[in-house]
């Protein structure tokens, strides 16, 4: 048999948070530093439908939209050695969390209210944040709703006054110090 890294079956690695708190960058970057497929929940929900996020909202609503989530997570949790991002809401149902959890490694990215304000006012792709006059005010509530929620995770990094780098860092450090990572990488 050979001494293959590849081939050994590894869990995920799950990123969870808040909009804009860097899932999808961070998800992206971390899996081309360790050579491992990349996933975004949001991303492929917008594939298979052939719709965006905010189009999926508009014609079907938020039900349907977390109905479909519901169903890329299920698909997305069978994958191994992957790195997956997904959507801020995904810790709305315990489904998602119990599937992603049984071979995943979660971790949460937070940041502050002000971080996400600016992060997420650079383009305006998520629909719940469309009301510009009201976006600090629901940013708050729904952190307030749901910051129980993101603490459902293996281990979490305040992102708010770091680089990608140094998020990316701190993430390979807790994975290498937890077994997560086999070989050199
Ligand atoms: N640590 C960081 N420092 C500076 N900018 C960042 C950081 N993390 C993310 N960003 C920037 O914030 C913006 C939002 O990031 P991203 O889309 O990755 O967030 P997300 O968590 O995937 O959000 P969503 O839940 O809406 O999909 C991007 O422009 C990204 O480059
Ligand atoms: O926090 C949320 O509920 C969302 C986050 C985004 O990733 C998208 O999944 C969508 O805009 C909803
Ligand atoms: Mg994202």
């Amino acid at each position: 048999m050979p001494k293959s890294f590849s081939v050994i079956p590894m869990k995920n690695i799950v990123l969870i948070g808040f909009m804009g708190t860097g899932k999808t960058t961070v998800g992206r970057l971390l899996a081309n530093r360790l050579g491992r497929p990349f996933f975004d929940s949001d991303k492929k929900m917008e594939y298979e439908n052939n719709l965006s996020i905010r189009e999926i909202f508009e014609v079907y609503g938020e039900f349907y939209f977390r109905q479909q989530e519901k169903m890329v997570i299920a698909k997305l949790s069978h994958y191994k050695n992957a790195v997956i991002a997904t959507g801020g809401g995904v810790v709305l149902s315990l489904e998602n969390m119990n599937n992603l959890k049984r071979n995943g490694v979660i971790i949460t990215l937070a940041a502050s209210v002000e971080a996400i304000l600016e992060r997420t006012g650079r383009r305006n792709t998520r629909p719940l944040l469309d009301d510009f006059a009201q976006r600090e005010r629901i940013i708050k509530k729904l952190l307030k709703e749901r910051a129980e929620l993101y603490y459902n995770a293996d281990y979490s990094i305040n992102t708010s006054s770091k680089s990608l780098q140094q998020v990316i860092n701190e993430i390979l450090f807790f994975l290498r110090q937890g077994g997560y990572l086999r070989g050199k990488r």
